[in-house]
């Protein structure tokens, strides 16, 4: 590990579960406009003023009133009095705090060097303990009108716990390399040679890419001119078997310099267990192109999860946080109160996870997901595990009930995990006709949840559990899992 790296640890130790610190009243480091960049307020009507924060909004903006204005400030905690820059942007007003007069207690020094730049990680000048009860009082809110959710399941080390990283590479103005991730609402790229709540091992390869880039002819790809070939890096990490995943997301298929790179990665981090080429010559926000090789290794991954494996591919949606999900799924399992006869739905399945650890406890499963490669590795993982009562389909979620309901199909337990959008009424009305006896729903946007459940509620399910787990720390995202019984 780096010294750079020691360094930081000692930094975000010392200070997570404090209140206060030495930022204490004085101004973020976001305040002066850093040199070589225009400062952000060029051109707009900008004022100062001193407001006080009366609450938070449910991304863990400080809220205040000023004039007849009701101001969003990023980083202000209730109580606190601060002078905070005020722009108007066309019809939307930027607010950025630009010094706390009052500090709250809750207050604690960010532990990240960008945090104030980066949009990453919202909550980091809160205590630990803060944010977990920011986390509940808004999940408790949200769930008022069904049931009183259970106290937030938090992490004991809520650092380095991603096991999925995403760096991005450019240029700076010096026409330097430059990686790292993105600066808040914008596609400028904040240099950084580390995230503190991303594996610290997918930090010192993607370093290492960089150095690589600097020392040779591998570009950056530049958005502008749609020049250069590489654009982002994903990292995956299996965090109890240890091996890693790198992919070179690229815009183009044409890797010029290929073995050396390889060569060089493989001889710095013996660690890697494969590398992967994906092209994406879109034009569009999402990482990951459709075409993909193999540079070396297999391709996937495996990792060990609630005593499993699974086998996963670049592509494939498998949970960022293990430690987290162990508690989740855990409490899913519970939730669905299997006893060993039940015909399970395991709906937007991904990898088969829930579904394959649910498997051990149901009389069958039934597992259904959208994503192809997903589906692959869930039949992988299947067969790995010596699972022989589930099955997986690929297809929509939604088309899928709605066929199992015409065909006159049973179920006992629906357990649904949608994407943050939620489910759709296909999929809901499908459910109400399938008449399961339990639902168990997981949720990544308790926001669109609540909309759900709704649903639910409305057509015969009642609520009778709401579990939180803070399966993002550092961030205001919750993870909810509610239990649903029919009648
Ligand atoms: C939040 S992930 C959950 C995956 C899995 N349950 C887990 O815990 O790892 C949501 C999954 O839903 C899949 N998905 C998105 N839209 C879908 C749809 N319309 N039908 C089926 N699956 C869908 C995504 O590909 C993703 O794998």
């Amino acid at each position: 590990m780096s010294k750079r790296k020691n360094k930081s640890k000692k930094r975000h130790q010392g200070n997570a579960n404090k209140g206060g610190g030495p930022n204490k009243g004085k101004a973020p480091r976001s305040g002066p406009p850093k040199k070589g960049k225009p400062p952000r307020h060029r051109g707009q009507k900008s004022v100062t003023a001193e407001v006080t924060c009366t609450g938070l909004t449910h991304e863990g903006k400080g809220i205040a009133q000023w004039k007849n204005e009701k101001l969003e400030v990023p980083h202000l905690l209730p109580g606190e009095r601060a002078e905070v820059i005020i722009s108007q942007k066309g019809k939307f007003t930027d607010v950025e705090l630009k010094h706390v007069i009052e500090a709250s207690k809750e207050r604690v020094d960010p532990p990240c060097p960008y945090y104030y730049e980066c949009g990453g990680c919202q909550l980091q000048h809160m205590s630990n303990a803060t944010q977990a009860d920011f986390k509940q009082q808004a999940i408790n809110e949200l769930m008022k009108p069904f049931a009183k959710p259970a106290p937030i399941f938090t992490m004991e080390h809520p650092y380095d716990y991603r096991n999925k990283s995403h760096t991005t590479y450019g240029m700076n103005h010096k026409r330097q390399v430059v990686g790292g991730l993105y600066e808040q609402n914008s596609h400028d790229i904040i240099d950084m040679d580390q995230c503190l709540i991303h594996d610290p091992k997918a930090d010192d390869i993607a370093n290492t890419i960089k150095e690589y880039m600097r020392k040779t002819k591998m570009q950056p790809y530049n958005e502008d001119t749609g020049h250069g070939f590489l654009r982002h890096v994903l990292i995956k990490v299996g965090k109890v078997s240890g091996e890693i995943m790198v992919v070179l997301v690229a815009a183009s298929s044409e890797f010029k310099g290929k073995n050396n790179f390889v060569k060089t990665m493989r001889k710095g981090h013996p660690e890697i267990t494969t590398m992967l080429l994906n092209v994406n010559k879109r034009d569009t926000s999402v990482v990951l192109g459709d075409q993909e090789k193999v540079l070396f290794g297999k391709g996937t991954i495996t990792d060990t999860l609630c005593g499993l494996e699974f086998e996963i591919s670049a592509k494939s949606f498998y949970q960022i946080n293990p430690v987290q999900t162990e508690k989740l799924y855990g409490k899913a399992i519970e939730m669905a109160e299997l006893s060993g006869k039940e015909t399970v739905i395991d709906a937007y399945c991904g990898i088969g996870t829930i579904g394959l650890v649910a498997s051990k406890k149901a009389g069958n499963v039934i597992g259904v997901e959208l994503n192809k490669d997903a589906v692959k590795d869930a039949i992988r993982n299947s067969k790995r595990n010596g699972v022989t009562n589930a099955r997986f389909y690929q297809g929509d979620a939604g088309k899928f009930m709605v066929d199992m309901a015409a065909r006159g199909e049973k179920a006992d337990v629906v357990i649904m995990d949608p994407p943050r959008s939620g489910s759709d009424e296909a999929f809901l009305s499908s459910v109400v006709k399938l008449k399961p006896e339990k639902v168990v729903y997981v949720s990544c946007n308790p926001e669109t949840q609540a909309r759900d459940l709704e649903y639910l509620t409305k057509n015969g399910y009642k609520v009778e559990g709401i579990q939180p787990v803070d399966m993002f720390p550092q961030t205001y995202h919750v993870e909810t899992v509610a239990k649903l019984v029919r009648g």
